[in-house]
């Protein structure tokens, strides 16, 4: 079959990693019989010093018209001084709102052989932990209404952190789902002690839990949340939270499977368009030095092949095909410890190769 693909690559690194990530669907797509068929939409400053403008219509209308949308990341320093409205990052804001997207789903799983890159020890670890965190993506501080207002201190910014119980129920619902066909475990993190929007949280959460019986629901509070998934991150099946929250939550746990070029991110809605993105940024320190780690946006076209296209099969070969590459001992330098490492475009020739040969036995 043919899969219409939107290729948003960004900025830094996005190119390179959306590049592998590309190849690697092409193996796929080659030995499956299936066809993607890219259209690359500019975003981030890369459409900014293009047309003036970090989410093009045209580009809006490309990923609308595609079945899916592959991302990369946005952003840098090049365009960090641009007013609000014109930073690179509005590119990711815009695109999430627009194709409503409002679930965006964080596996942190740590691959087995990656125990050594993980900084928590080998006691905390035991036998590795598998976490998925639901984080709500359309609403919250990231959307509410924010300006600059004249205070008897001068200037003062701010930024509203708003909460519907229809966008609370919608994505609590999602987390529930998930948590059905995992370890039926959700952990809600949020800050009812403090909040008037967590305290709505908290209770939509339970009301939508009544239609979950078999789901064991805890909340917790998001300072404590921090802190118990270095604690004993094997406590956690899904944790349901909010954007910001989540947002923050999930770098965090990135790290304790090896690194943030390892996690990867489904953004899904009503429909079975998605957005397909590393949950890491442009990472400008290491653009054009071709050692990004690939995985996070490999995987991140699993996840594709997956929720937009029901492929899965094919979803797995990848995360196979990865999971044996870095059992046979490959990896990239933020992965590797004290040993050797290869680069992006090495790695992602390691995982084809690899995909090939597991297709061949
Ligand atoms: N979805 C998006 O487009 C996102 C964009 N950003 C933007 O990215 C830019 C840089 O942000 P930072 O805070 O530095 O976060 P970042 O995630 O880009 O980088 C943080 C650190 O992780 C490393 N890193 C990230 N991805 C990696 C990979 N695949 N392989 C190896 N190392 C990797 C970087 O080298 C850096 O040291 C900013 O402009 C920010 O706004 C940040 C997060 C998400
Ligand atoms: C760059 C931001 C808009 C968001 C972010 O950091 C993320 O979604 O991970
Ligand atoms: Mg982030």
């Amino acid at each position: 079959m043919d899969y219409k693909i939107a290729i948003a690559k960004g900025d830094g690194i996005g190119p390179e990693i959306v590049e592998s990530a590309m190849e690697v669907l092409d193996v796929i797509g080659k030995i499956k019989g299936h066809k993607f068929i890219y259209k690359e939409a500019p975003v981030g400053g890369f459409a900014y010093d293009l047309y003036g403008d970090p989410l093009p219509l045209e580009s809006i209308k490309t990923c609308k018209e595609s079945d899916s949308v592959l991302f990369g990341a946005v952003g840098g320093p090049k365009w960090d001084n641009l007013p609000g409205d014109k930073r690179a990052e509005t590119a990711i804001l815009g695109l999430r709102k627009n194709l409503e997207t409002f679930a965006n789903l964080r596996p942190g799983y740590l691959f087995k052989s990656l125990k050594d890159a993980s900084p928590l020890k080998e006691s905390i670890i035991g036998d590795g932990f598998d976490i998925l965190v639901v984080r709500e993506l359309t609403g919250g501080i990231y959307f509410g209404e924010k300006g600059y207002k004249e205070t008897e201190n001068g200037k003062a910014a701010f930024d509203i952190e708003i909460y519907s119980e229809m966008e609370i129920e919608r994505i609590a619902r999602i987390g529930f789902e998930m948590a059905m066909k995992r370890d039926k475990k959700l952990t809600s993190v949020d800050k009812s002690n403090v909040l008037e929007s967590s305290r709505l949280w908290r209770k939509v959460v339970e009301e939508v839990s009544k239609d979950y019986k078999e789901v064991s629901l805890n909340h917790m509070y998001i300072d404590n949340a921090a802190m118990q998934v270095i604690r004993d991150p094997k406590q956690f099946d899904v944790i349901l939270t909010s954007n910001i929250f989540g947002d923050i939550l999930s770098d965090e746990i990135s790290m304790i499977t090896g690194s943030i070029g390892m996690l990867a991110s489904a953004s899904i809605g009503k429909d079975k368009k998605g957005i397909f993105e590393p949950i890491h940024g442009s990472a400008p320190d290491i653009t054009g030095k071709g050692i990004a780690n690939p995985i996070a946006t490999i995987l991140s076209a699993a996840m594709m092949l997956k929720y937009s296209f029901g492929l899965e099969e094919e979803s797995k070969m990848i995360e196979d095909g990865v999971a044996k590459t870095l059992e046979e001992g490959y990896r990239t330098s933020d992965i590797r410890g004290d040993g050797d490492w290869i680069k992006t475009g090495e790695m992602t020739e390691k995982i084809i190769k690899t995909i090939q040969k597991m297709v061949q036995n």
